[in-house]
């Protein structure tokens, strides 16, 4: 019998972003090599000993003649395709020198990042894409029981903290009154363009054309599928590798993962830690925030160990 042991291969990536920040930079993968034809973010396989950076480097050289200036941790995900186990490593890079071109003769674009999902990729690139349309940070709106202050509150998160990812959670509401503050929430996120989730049943998004919905982890567990379109976003709060795999299977597109620290809403729940916390990051196949305690301080940290980026209430809503 011939048992196939399947290869392993780390491979580093770039989304290379436009200096506006609003686009950037694809490839087409030639169409004589595997997933031939196909879209895909611009790096190849590591040399022996090489670091994902190092070998980064050595591959958006030959492959577009370009010198990374400033690279950062975007996302690792682990695919399993037929024939082989791969490890996509991919960075965002912010600043290089050089004009890129295909230097191997295969298309390359810059693409505005709404449009990403137009274009066809392998299967493995999904998590990239959501992670390459998200912020580093994502707001979740404070318990506030005075509507003017709400406002106020989130129009200064969006305008001085230039916050692009706004989770309306407000369990105090009725659904009225919860109904009417997505409106007006949804009215200010627009202004400056972004985007808004719901913390509560999906069908909310009949009544509010929001950007998407968040579950609670409870609600997450009793799912048995996706509970809104794929046009939507859907996040869902985590708290352990069980809950992930979860969220995995139901194809959400993100998640936050909590708590990291020990915090004064939550001082008898055990922290995860940064070490627990890569380990499931490294696994979860999607960008995670890391909640709990986390300030602005913390992004470029939890950024090192996997992380999309944070979540708090706490660091944005004053
Ligand atoms: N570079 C890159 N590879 C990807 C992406 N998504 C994805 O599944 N892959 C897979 O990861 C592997 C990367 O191989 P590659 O062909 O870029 O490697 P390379 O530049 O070192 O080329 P070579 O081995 O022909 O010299 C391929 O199997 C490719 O299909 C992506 O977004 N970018
Ligand atoms: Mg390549």
């Amino acid at each position: 019998m011939n048992i196939m042991v399947k290869r392993r291969v780390h491979v580093a990536a770039a989304a290379i972003i436009s200096a506006d920040k609003q686009q950037v930079l694809i490839a087409r993968r030639p169409s004589n090599v595997d997933h031939g034809g196909l879209w895909e973010f611009p790096g190849g396989k590591l040399a022996p000993y090489e670091t994902g950076l190092e070998g980064l480097k050595r591959e958006l050289h030959e492959e577009l003649g370009v010198e990374i200036i400033n690279a950062q941790p975007l996302i690792r995900v682990h695919h399993e395709y037929s024939d082989k186990h791969i490890l996509l490593d991919v960075w965002q890079v912010h600043a290089f020198a050089g004009e890129p071109f295909g230097r191997e003769g295969q298309a390359v674009r810059w693409v505005p990042m709404e449009e990403l999902v137009n274009y066809p990729f392998p299967a493995a690139n999904l998590p990239i894409l959501r992670a390459v349309m998200l912020p580093t940070e994502y707001l979740i709106t404070g318990e506030e029981a005075d509507e003017a202050r709400f406002d106020a509150l989130l129009t200064r998160a969006l305008n001085e903290d230039n916050i692009r990812l706004v989770q309306l959670r407000a369990k105090q509401l009725t659904h009225e009154a919860y109904v009417a503050r997505a409106q007006r929430a949804l009215t200010l996120c627009r202004e400056v363009g972004a985007r808004l989730l719901l913390n509560g049943d999906p069908s909310l998004l009949d009544q509010v054309d929001a950007d998407g919905i968040h579950l609670t982890s409870e609600r997450l567990m009793q799912l048995e599928r996706r509970p809104i379109a794929e046009n939507k976003w859907l996040s869902a709060s985590t708290h352990d590798p069980r809950q992930l795999e979860q969220a995995a299977a139901l194809g959400c597109d993100f998640v936050s993962l909590s708590p990291l620290r020990t915090t004064p809403s939550h001082p008898d729940v055990a922290p995860i830690g940064w070490h627990d916390f890569q380990q499931w990051v490294e696994r979860a196949g999607m960008p995670v925030f890391a909640l709990g305690g986390m300030t602005r301080f913390d992004a470029n940290h939890a950024r090192a160990v996997g992380a999309q980026g944070i979540a708090s209430i706490r660091d944005f809503w004053k």
